[in-house]
């Protein structure tokens, strides 16, 4: 089995590669492109590289992922995140191989009420309005592939963390060790996605011959604030976190006030153990 990872570089692809460096009792061949290899917007090139190849698996962890950034660089976000998304959704028809890709939780609507309608949050089905333009993007991508590939698992995340690249958790600790107060938003719910369980949440679909789409997250309700806090608690360290809201800390694009990933579908599959995320994190802790 070939398999292809493109957005190499990124965090969840900094994952997949050390994953499919690890298990390496299993029987496939795997080439890694980061984003200086292989540019996928760049149409031609995506498609010579994808066809010399012959990719039996094309997982994608290439995205724009600068939520405030997208608003402004609408084009560029749009290119990447929903453009070459359905490029890679018609190779993956032409040229017979099956893509993984991954969305986010700023599809949904994210509205506060949603808490009370939606206990266990958003399903896989929810209609979708995204909250932001990079949602809207993720959205066009997501879309493209259902119409396009008839071989695909999409796995839809939310707060993804983990110990390589750049995430709120890895944020948290920098500005901890450099300032002794910090002022979080407390009034936005949802919860984290470790890189390490969407990875094994991914493989484990792969194996099993899964199609279609999945919401993977952890267990568990909470804010950007709680999260913030049980890190310090974690790391002993003393830095006073002040709750705020979402008024008090402005940014470009709109989030999400509720945007928690209902994960019953998959957690009703063998071998995909949904992890609580006072557990992942601290997992991800060691890790770091
Ligand atoms: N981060 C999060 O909190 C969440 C992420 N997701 C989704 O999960 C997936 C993985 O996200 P994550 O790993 O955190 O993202 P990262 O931003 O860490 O990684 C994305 C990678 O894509 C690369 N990339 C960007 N543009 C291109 C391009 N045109 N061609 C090739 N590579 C490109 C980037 O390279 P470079 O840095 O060189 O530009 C980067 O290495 C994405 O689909 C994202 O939308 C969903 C929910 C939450
Ligand atoms: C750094 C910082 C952030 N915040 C707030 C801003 C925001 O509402 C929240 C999280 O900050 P972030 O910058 O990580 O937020 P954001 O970049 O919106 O994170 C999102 O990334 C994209 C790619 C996704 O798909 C989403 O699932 C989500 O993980 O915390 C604070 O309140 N205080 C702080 O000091």
């Amino acid at each position: 089995m070939m398999i292809i990872l493109l957005g190499a570089g990124g965090q969840l692809g900094r994952e997949w590669q050390h994953f499919l460096e690890r298990s390496g009792e299993e029987q496939y061949d795997f080439i890694p492109y980061s984003s200086s290899d292989l540019d996928i917007t760049r149409s031609d090139e995506l498609a010579a590289e994808l066809e010399k190849r012959q990719a039996d698996v094309v997982i994608n962890c290439a995205a724009y992922t600068n939520v405030d950034g997208a608003e402004k660089e609408r084009e560029r976000a749009r290119k990447v995140n929903a453009g070459a998304v359905s490029q890679l959704a018609e190779l993956s028809t032409v040229l017979g191989f099956k893509l993984i890709h991954y969305s986010t939780d700023y599809v949904f609507p994210g509205r506060a009420e949603d808490r009370s309608k939606y206990p266990q949050g958003y399903g896989e089905d929810h209609p979708a309005a995204p909250v932001n333009f990079y949602g809207q993007t993720k959205w066009e991508g997501e879309q493209a592939i259902r119409a396009k590939s008839s071989n695909f698992l999409v796995l839809r995340v939310s707060w993804l963390c983990g110990a390589y690249g750049a995430n709120f958790i890895k944020t948290m600790l920098k500005l901890g060790r450099e300032r002794k107060a910090l002022q979080v938003v407390n009034d936005q719910l949802g919860s984290p996605t470790f890189t390490s369980s969407v990875v094994q949440h991914s493989w484990t679909l792969l194996q099993g011959g899964h199609t279609g789409t999945f919401h993977s997250t952890s267990g568990g309700l909470l804010t950007w604030y709680d999260l913030a806090k049980s890190v310090f608690e974690e790391e002993e360290m003393e830095v006073e976190v002040e709750a705020v809201s979402s008024d008090a800390f402005p940014t470009a694009a709109r989030r999400p006030r509720f945007s928690k990933l209902n994960t019953g579908k998959i957690a009703s599959l063998p071998g995909c153990e949904i992890i609580d995320w006072k557990e992942g994190l601290r997992r991800m802790l060691e890790q770091l």
